[in-house]
Formats: C-alpha cells, structure tokens, sequence
C-alpha cells in the first residue's frame, strides 16, 4: 500500500466557530494508481489534499488522523524530514502553480534550483534531468532558456508540473491543475500527465471541476459531500452503477459526450454548512429516497470488493 489516510479530520477555527471540513475521512492508495475526487464547490476537497501533505496553512488546523505513507505517518514528520520528502517521494501540484514560477529566473534555472535542494546532482546531471522532464510534458528543451513570461499560461502549468514530476515521485497530488487554462489545453494536458503516468506507474491524486475528465481518466474515484467521503470504487463501476444518491445525482448533472440526447439535471439544494452540527446522513435533506433512518448516521462500509458507501439505501 502507498497511503492510507486514517480518520482524518481537519478544517478552520475562527471567531468561536470551527469549519469541519474534512470530517472522518479514510481510503488507500495503492501503487499505480489514479484516484479521482469529485465532489461540489466547498465539499474539503483541497482541505483533504493539503491536510495530506501536511500542507495546510492556519487558520487551517488538522484535528486528528493519520496519514501512513509507505508505512510512516506524514503528520507525525519533523519539518526537516518532511522537506526531504517533498518533490522527491510526493509532491503537489496546485492550479496556481505557474504563478509562483519566479519572473526573473530561467525556467531552466527554477526547476534546477529544486533539484539542488533535494540532491547532490552535478549541473550537467540536473541539465539533463531538466531536458528530459521537459521533453515528458511536451515542452521542447531549447525552451528552457525562457523566462516565465516568454511561455503561454499551458505551458507554464506545463513547467509547473515537470517541476513536480522530475524526481519521479511514487505520489503527485493535484489540485485543479488545469482549471486557469481553456478546456482544449487542459485536456491535452491530462491526457498527457495520464500517459506518463501509465508509463511511469506512479500513483496520482486528483481534484478538478471537470467531472466528465474525471471519469474519463481515473482508475478509481471518490466521492465527497460536506466533508465525508460518500462514496469510492473503480471509476467505471462508479459511473455504470452509482452507489450513492448524491454520486448518481452528480452522474446526472453533466452532459454525456457519447448520449447528447440525454437529459441532464443539477441537484437541488445546497451543501449543509460545514460549521453546524450535522445530524444523520449529511445528504438526507437534498435526497429524493429518503427515509427515516436516514436521520442516523451512515457507516462508510465495504459493500463489494473495492466499493465503498456511505448510505443505509445503497442504489
Ligand atoms: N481559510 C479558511 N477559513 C475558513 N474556512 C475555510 C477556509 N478555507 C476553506 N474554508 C471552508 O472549508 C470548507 C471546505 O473548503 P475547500 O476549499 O476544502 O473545498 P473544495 O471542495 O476544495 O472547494 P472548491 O471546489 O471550491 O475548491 C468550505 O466550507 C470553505 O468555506
């Protein structure tokens, strides 16, 4: 196994009020993997992912949990073990990534600084750790010369992204790394980011709007409302035979490439507010099947092999 996230809790304290944002959440990622995460606007998704990595800033606070990479817990890490972990074992690529790329340095120059912060490579070694990288995202190595400025907002990202990639890292964790770009661009991206990662078979943590990319590209995916993982499997199954009715309800609110004719509905109602005490299942009052058990609470149980859900009614 790669990582098991164990009962994490995680979210903001502020003015008397705490934000549970990630709330009781566990699930594996195991080698070669491509887990999806879906899920509305405000659900924790990158709560979770930055709370994973010990990334989260204040008032960001983790509550509880673990996190078992390999066999050790990240939480429990110093900073300086930490440090040596980051880019080379997992590391994170953000939707804003590109902009923290430096104006004034090289792109050349940028990516080689990371290399020399977590290795003793000589320049010639790192030159060519930098070209081959390049050449893995699609970005021709004379381009390397460039400044930040020189490239378009793609191929930045693109940048972004060997950054991440060029210790060949077992985990790369990604929050909406495309979503600034046009859809065309990010979906050449993704698909590429997929080819390498088939080629290179590590494991990829993934969060986007984007749904039908989503489906499209993961090999599993999980499902979030308010905080709690409601539902995780093979994505295929997912999509064929959701679980959840929250995960059908969000199958149903895009268009489908391959059946236009398709009718497609949002779901009415909003997320609960992730501050209040939430009795029962947190979906119950937006779910056309529900019942009065639903006022307790769920278990997020195994119901076959490699399917997870947390719901008394299961579809
Ligand atoms: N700095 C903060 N202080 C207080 N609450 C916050 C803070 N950042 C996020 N939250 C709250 O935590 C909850 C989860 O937010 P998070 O950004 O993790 O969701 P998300 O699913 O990634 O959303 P999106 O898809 O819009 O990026 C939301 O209710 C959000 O308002």
């Amino acid at each position: 196994m790669l990582l098991e996230v164990k009962n994490l809790n995680a979210g903001y304290r502020s003015n008397n009020k705490i934000v549970r944002a990630v709330k009781n959440v566990s699930f594996n990622v195991e080698e070669d993997d491509f887990l999806g995460i879906a899920g509305e606007s405000g659900c924790g998704k990158s709560t979770l992912l930055f709370s994973m990595l010990k990334l989260l800033k204040k008032p960001g606070e983790i509550f509880g949990g673990e996190i078992i990479y390999k066999g050790e817990n990240i939480l429990k890490m110093d900073k300086e073990k930490l440090r040596k972990k980051r880019w080379v074992e997992f590391s994170l690529v953000t939707q804003s990534a590109m902009n923290a790329l430096n104006p004034v340095y090289k792109i050349k120059d940028q990516i080689m600084d990371v290399i020399f912060e977590h290795s003793n490579y000589s320049k010639s070694e790192a030159i060519g750790m930098v070209e081959k990288v390049l050449h893995m995202v699609g970005i021709q190595k004379e381009r390397m010369e460039s400044y930040p400025h020189q490239l378009s907002g793609g191929m930045k990202q693109r940048v972004a992204i060997a950054m991440a990639l060029v210790f060949s890292p077992s985990l790369v964790v990604m929050d909406e790394p495309t979503t600034s770009l046009d859809v065309v661009v990010q979906r050449s991206i993704m698909e590429q980011i997929d080819e390498i990662r088939s080629k290179n078979k590590f494991s990829i943590i993934f969060v986007t709007h984007d749904i039908s990319l989503l489906f499209e590209l993961s090999k599993r995916i999980s499902i979030m409302y308010a905080g709690e993982m409601v539902e995780i499997g093979p994505t295929k199954a997912v999509y064929s035979n959701p679980l959840h009715p929250y995960t059908e309800g969000l199958i149903n609110s895009f268009p489908k490439l391959t059946d236009v004719s398709k009718e497609y509905k949002g779901i009415p109602g909003r997320i609960p507010d992730l501050s209040k005490e939430i009795k029962g299942c947190p979906f119950k009052e937006r779910c056309k099947y529900r019942k009065d058990l639903c006022d307790k609470k769920p278990e997020f149980k195994e119901v076959t092999p490699g399917r997870w859900v947390a719901c008394h009614f299961p579809r």
